[in-house]
Parts: C-alpha cells; sequence; structure tokens
C-alpha cells in the first residue's frame, strides 16, 4: 500500500512556506549574483542528457527542503513499492508496471508470485517476427502484394504514444507509410481511407479493453470496408492485427488469435507505448529501434530505482513542479521542444500528466486542500514563440517551462540548427534575466526617442524577468534518449502523485462523459424532439435535429 501523508503537514512544507516569502523577494539574476557555483550545482549530467534547473526560482535551502519533503512523504517507499509489483493502482486493484515492459536486464519482476519477464519477452519475440516480416515484404496481402501502409486505429493512450514516438523518430523510418485513427468523428477514418489500398494495408486495432466505443467503430468501418473492397472475411486474417489484453473480444472480431499482440492490466493505457501498443513504432522503425527505445527508458528506470534524490532527474523535476503549483501558484506546466519531430511530445503528456494527477480526492478518499495536476501544454520551439511567448514573458501568469532540444540535428542544413538552439538559449535567458526600465530607456534614447516618446513606451517593453525554467540538453534525438527521456517524465508525474497523496494510475474521471453519451446516443436515432435534459442539452439536441440533412 502507499504511504498516505498530507504534505501540507510535513515539516518540510511549513519551512517551505516560511521559506517561500524570502525566495519570493529575491530575483533568479541575485541568486546567480550570489552563487557562482550555481549551474554546477543545478545541473544533471545524465548519459547524452543535460538537466539544467539552475534556472529555477530555488536556492541550497530551497533544494534541501524539497528533498526533505520528498523524504516525509516517504517517496522511497512508494518507489520501491512500484517497483515491487505491488498493487499502488488501489481503486482498481492493478499492480503499476510498465518498467517490466523495458527490463532489458531481465531481473524477475512478480505479479501475484509469477515472474512476468518470460511473458513480456514472449511478446516482444512476437513482435520483432511480425514487424520482420512486414518490414521485409514477406508478408503478403490477400492478392499476394506486401504491405506499404499501416493504420492503427486507437485513442488515448492506444494513439499518443504510438503517435509521438514514430514522429519523432522520423528520421529513422523505413518504407512504411504509417497513419493513425482515432477520433470517432468520420473524417478521420474516411481521410485516412482515402489514401491507401485494401490490398496493401495492415489494420492494427489497438485498444486495452477492446471496448472503447471510438476504437471499436473504426475498427467496424475499417473491416466493412476492407471486405467491400472485394476481400472476404478469410482475408481479414491478412490485414487486421490486435494490440489488446481482451483475447475474447478480438477473437469475436474476427482477428486471428494468432495475430494478436497482448499486455496485461498491470499496463496503464497512458503508459503502455512500450507493450505490444508499440508495435507501431517498431513497424516504422524497425523492432532494433525500438528496443533501443525500451533500452533508454530502461537505463532512467534504473536512475530513478537507485539513484539518491539530491542527483534523481525525476524527483527534483517533479518537486520543483511541486514548488511552483502549491507555493507559488502556478496552474499550467509548458513542454517546448526544439525539435519539430517532437511536435507531439506535449500532447503525449496531456495525457500522460493529465490523467494521471488531474483528481481532487486523495488516497484516503477525502477531498485535497491543495492543488495537484497541472494543465499541461506547449507547442515546438520556434513556433510558439510566434504564438504564445508573449503571454509567458509579459502575461500575468508564471508559467513554469521545460525546454528541450538536441545538441546535434538529425537534418543539418546550413545555419538552421544554431539559429534554433541561439533561440534555445536566448529564451530562458530572457525569462530569466528580463529587461528593466532602465535599459529600455537607455535603448529608447540610443534609438533617438524623443523624451516624451520614451516616457509613453517604455512601460510597454519591460521584462519582468525572473520566470523559471528548466532546459534538457540531449546530445541527439535518438530511440535510446528519446526512451529515456520520455520515462524521466512519467516517474516525474509519479513523484508528484505521491507527494499530492493521490492516485495517479486510474481514471475514473473519463467514464461520466462516455455514460452519458450512451444514453443520449439513442435519443439521436429520430426527430422527435428531446425533453428528457436540462434546457441547454435540449435546446442543443433539438436544434441539431432541426439542422441535420
Ligand atoms: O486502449 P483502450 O482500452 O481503448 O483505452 C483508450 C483510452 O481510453 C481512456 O480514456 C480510458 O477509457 C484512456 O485511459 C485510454 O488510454
Amino acid at each position: 500500500m502507499l504511504p498516505t501523508i498530507n504534505f501540507t503537514e510535513t515539516e518540510a512544507y511549513k519551512y517551505l512556506a516560511d521559506h517561500f516569502i524570502d525566495i519570493n523577494e529575491k530575483s533568479l539574476k541575485d541568486l546567480f549574483t550570489e552563487d557562482k557555483e550555481r549551474f554546477e550545482k543545478f545541473s544533471l549530467l545524465f548519459e547524452d542528457i543535460l538537466l539544467d534547473f539552475s534556472k529555477n526560482r530555488i536556492n541550497d535551502t530551497t533544494f534541501a527542503l524539497l528533498i526533505q519533503l520528498a523524504k516525509e512523504c516517504k517517496l522511497d517507499e512508494a518507489i520501491k513499492a512500484m517497483y515491487a509489483g505491488e498493487k499502488i493502482n488501489q481503486t482498481e486493484d492493478r499492480q503499476v508496471l510498465h518498467i517490466a515492459l523495458r527490463n532489458q536486464s531481465n531481473t524477475p519482476i512478480l505479479v501475484d508470485g509469477k515472474d512476468v519477464m518470460p511473458e513480456v519477452n514472449k511478446v516482444l519475440d512476437k513482435m520483432k517476427d511480425f514487424s520482420a516480416r512486414i518490414i521485409s515484404g514477406e508478408w503478403k496481402g490477400y492478392t499476394g502484394k506486401a504491405i506499404t501502409d499501416v493504420v492503427n486505429i486507437g485513442i488515448g493512450g492506444s494513439d499518443l504514444g504510438p503517435v509521438m514516438v514514430t514522429e519523432a523518430l522520423k528520421a529513422y523510418k523505413n518504407h512504411l507509410n504509417m497513419h493513425f485513427v482515432s477520433n470517432i468523428d468520420g473524417t478521420h477514418m474516411v481521410e485516412t481511407l482515402k489514401t491507401v489500398d485494401p490490398e496493401t494495408t495492415l489494420f492494427l486495432v489497438a485498444s486495452k479493453t477492446f471496448t472503447t466505443q471510438e476504437t471499436m467503430t473504426n475498427a467496424n468501418s475499417a473491416r466493412d470496408w476492407f471486405l467491400e473492397s472485394g476481400a472476404v472475411k478469410a482475408d481479414i486474417a491478412k490485414h487486421f492485427a490486435a494490440l489488446s489484453t481482451n483475447e475474447k473480444d478480438v477473437t469475436a472480431f474476427g482477428i486471428d488469435p494468432e495475430n494478436m499482440f497482448g499486455f496485461w492490466d498491470w499496463v496503464g493505457g497512458r503508459y503502455s507505448l512500450w507493450s505490444a501498443i508499440g508495435l507501431p513504432i517498431a513497424l516504422s522503425v524497425g523492432f532494433d529501434n525500438f528496443k533501443a527505445l525500451l533500452q533508454g527508458a530502461h537505463a532512467t528506470d534504473q536512475h530513478f530505482e537507485s539513484t539518491p534524490f539530491e542527483s534523481n532527474i525525476p524527483v527534483i523535476l517533479g518537486l520543483l513542479g511541486v514548488w511552483y503549483i502549491n507555493f507559488f501558484g502556478a496552474e499550467t506546466q509548458a513542454i517546448l521542444p526544439y525539435d519539430q519531430y517532437m511536435h507531439r511530445f506535449a500532447a503525449y503528456f496531456q495525457q500522460g500528466d493529465m490523467e494521471s494527477n488531474g483528481k481532487h480526492v486523495d488516497r484516503n478518499g477525502n477531498e485535497v486542500t491543495y492543488e495537484t495536476g497541472p494543465v499541461i501544454w506547449g507547442e515546438p520551439g520556434t513556433n510558439g514563440q510566434h504564438a504564445f511567448y508573449q503571454l509567458i514573458h509579459q502575461g500575468t501568469r508564471l508559467i513554469p517551462c521545460d525546454f528541450i532540444a538536441p545538441a546535434n540535428s538529425l537534418n543539418p542544413l546550413g545555419e538552421h540548427h544554431p539559429i534554433l538552439l541561439s533561440n534555445f538559449f536566448a529564451q530562458t535567458e530572457a525569462l530569466m534575466n528580463g529587461k528593466t526600465e532602465e535599459q529600455i530607456v537607455a535603448e529608447l534614447q540610443k534609438d533617438g526617442k524623443s523624451e516624451a516618446e520614451i516616457t509613453k513606451l517604455a512601460p510597454f517593453k519591460v521584462f519582468e524577468g525572473n520566470r523559471p525554467t528548466n532546459s534538457i540538453l540531449l546530445k541527439k534525438v535518438t530511440p535510446y534518449t528519446l526512451g529515456s527521456l520520455i520515462a524521466m517524465y512519467e516517474h516525474k508525474i509519479f513523484v508528484q502523485g505521491i507527494i499530492w497523496n493521490i492516485f495517479s494510475f486510474d481514471q475514473w474521471g473519463v467514464e461520466l462523459g462516455k455514460q452519458l453519451a450512451k444514453s443520449i446516443l439513442p435519443e439521436l436515432k429520430d426527430n422527435e424532439p428531446v425533453s428528457t435534459h436540462d434546457a441547454s442539452t435540449n435546446g442543443l439536441i433539438n436544434q441539431y435535429k432541426n439542422w441535420r440533412a
């Protein structure tokens, strides 16, 4: 069982609340002036990843108290419980063992007394064999042609991870055309089917439960399309595979169990890209690169499990988030990858973070009295600079930002990468130092502006600065470094959930909307006006009925 400590009642919390008053009066510039060793002290090199957390609103005292907070919340016990396969997903009575999926050391990991590694490795071997046969062209469709297109049909954790990773590793991909259909909006499937040939297309039905309405509706439409194209039911086996824990419903759908890649209830949907759900990744970049992704994540898992908190990257990232959310009142966290391939990285962690820690009841079943999970958002740099950086620099909100960049581009082109990185470096410097009114006035005077113009303009051009950032510099985006980075964020989310005394691995909050949609759907079948809901919902439904063709 997980500890159930209220972090606001710990000694560390009380000291941090007092300390906050002092530190809040210090600017980041002051903190760097006071401590020449600041970068050395507040940065960590983990293999080919550098975390620079020195541009945060902390000093030695803050750092020590945050570490003490983690210890008082018994984070070490919680980490041990997860790695030991305890059922820490207590409301669903399940273990949380995505670490087993990438446990390249093959140390035994027991679930109900049985080592799961043999079955994990059996599925990996099956994924390796299958992806090799598809990629090589050995696997033929029902008219004897090789597969050219793969359509992954899934949503949430059965989509976002494969999409994010196949995009981030696009430089490593092979000839297969990858497509991802997730939305129940018919447009998603229709637009995709326009681009593929039934004779050379492989459909992956990705669903942990194999009951998700969007996925099953999309899968049925894909199967109908396939059969209407001239194929017969016996041909489904050559063009459909399933990634799921639910063999019964996979078989009922008509997919050959031989084409099913299984995983287990102890794999959370938003933590499942390392499992059979990752098959589209292996198909896109080859199994060896998928394995390197696992290896990178495993290296982080070992770091997280064994490194003292003072040098533990996920612990530090998690504690810094708690510092801003619970003491500075930050409500969001921006993730800004200066890498176009990583354009879905923030979107991936919208589910990863917000579906894990978007909770308001603590592990004792009581309403929390403090803020929990932040809103996660972000876009690649430098595009974000031309969209929302105005607010980050001069808005009224404190928005902690994680800046991520590779030192080496996968597409060296003239001066592009140095220009990209000059912006990566400049933005965190600008957010930290800002620009004072004195500096603005001096600039405007130098530009020959009149005193009246300067008086009018100066206030609008001031940058307060003192806005905190983390900088994460990768030597290069490879399957390995990407795996390490994703795992760092996964464990950061775990750390925050433990501190906030919430359950990070269930998602009851996604159920009500689905339940109500299921009761509304039958009401849409005819044109009779409805009156069973509130006036707004009735009004919307009836207007829809009036307007629909
Ligand atoms: O993989 P599946 O079972 O189809 O679930 C898809 C997604 O639906 C959820 O919203 C749960 O219902 C996410 O947690 C999950 O990743």
